[in-house]
């Protein structure tokens, strides 16, 4: 059995959603954010510091760790993590879902993006931007895809697991 591994921009839900789902599956969560935070500090005073490149690098070699996990998990990676092709060859191997979400969704979510360094000081310029330039590969990465959608984190979660487990009929009800 694979990992899950969620990709998509940032503000989509990677973090959130990846919990819930992680929780209703009885798996473990990781996200390579937050190992990579407890392991080397804060992302925005890592980018000061050290710079993206370096950023970039070390973020693969958390990936790759990550999904080395013994135990089936659900990992949800950071938005720009795709990136790297070495990510992208590893991820061939991942049950790997793409959470897409608006503008309009973005803009609600991603705050004044302090937390996220390569938004900088015009965070929805910024988002819409990366977002263009990363689309495509997402799509290219993922063996599932979830469309923009209103859903609740819970709906969000139930809509991925009945797609991980259609029923014979096609039909995600439960009689
Ligand atoms: N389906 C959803 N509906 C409403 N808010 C959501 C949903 N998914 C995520 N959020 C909220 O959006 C923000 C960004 O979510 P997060 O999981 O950090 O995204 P990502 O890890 O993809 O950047 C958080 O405040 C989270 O609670
Ligand atoms: O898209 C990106 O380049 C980034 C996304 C962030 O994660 P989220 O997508 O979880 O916000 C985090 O890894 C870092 O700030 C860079
Ligand atoms: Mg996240």
């Amino acid at each position: 059995m694979s990992n899950i591994v969620l990709i998509g921009p940032m503000g989509s839900g990677k973090s959130t959603v990846g919990a819930a789902l992680a929780r209703r599956l009885g798996r473990p969560h990781v996200d390579s954010d937050h190992f990579f935070v407890a392991r080397y500090g804060p992302i925005p005073d890592y980018f000061t510091t050290h710079g993206e490149k370096d950023f970039r690098e070390r973020e693969h070699r958390v990936v790759a760790e990550l999904l080395d996990s013994p135990r089936p998990s659900v990992i949800s990676l950071g938005g720009g993590a795709v990136m790297d092709e070495r990510t992208r060859a590893l991820l061939g191997e991942q049950m790997v879902i793409m959470l897409d979400i608006t503008e309009e969704q973005a803009a609600l979510r991603i705050g004044d993006g302090t937390t996220r360094p390569v938004l900088g000081d015009e965070p929805m310029e910024a988002w819409k931007r990366i977002y263009a330039e990363r689309e495509g590969i997402y799509r290219a990465c993922a063996d599932m895809v979830l469309p923009a959608d209103d859903e609740s984190i819970e709906t969000r979660v139930d809509t991925i697991v009945a797609r991980l487990n259609p029923t014979p009929s096609g039909d995600d009800t439960t009689p």
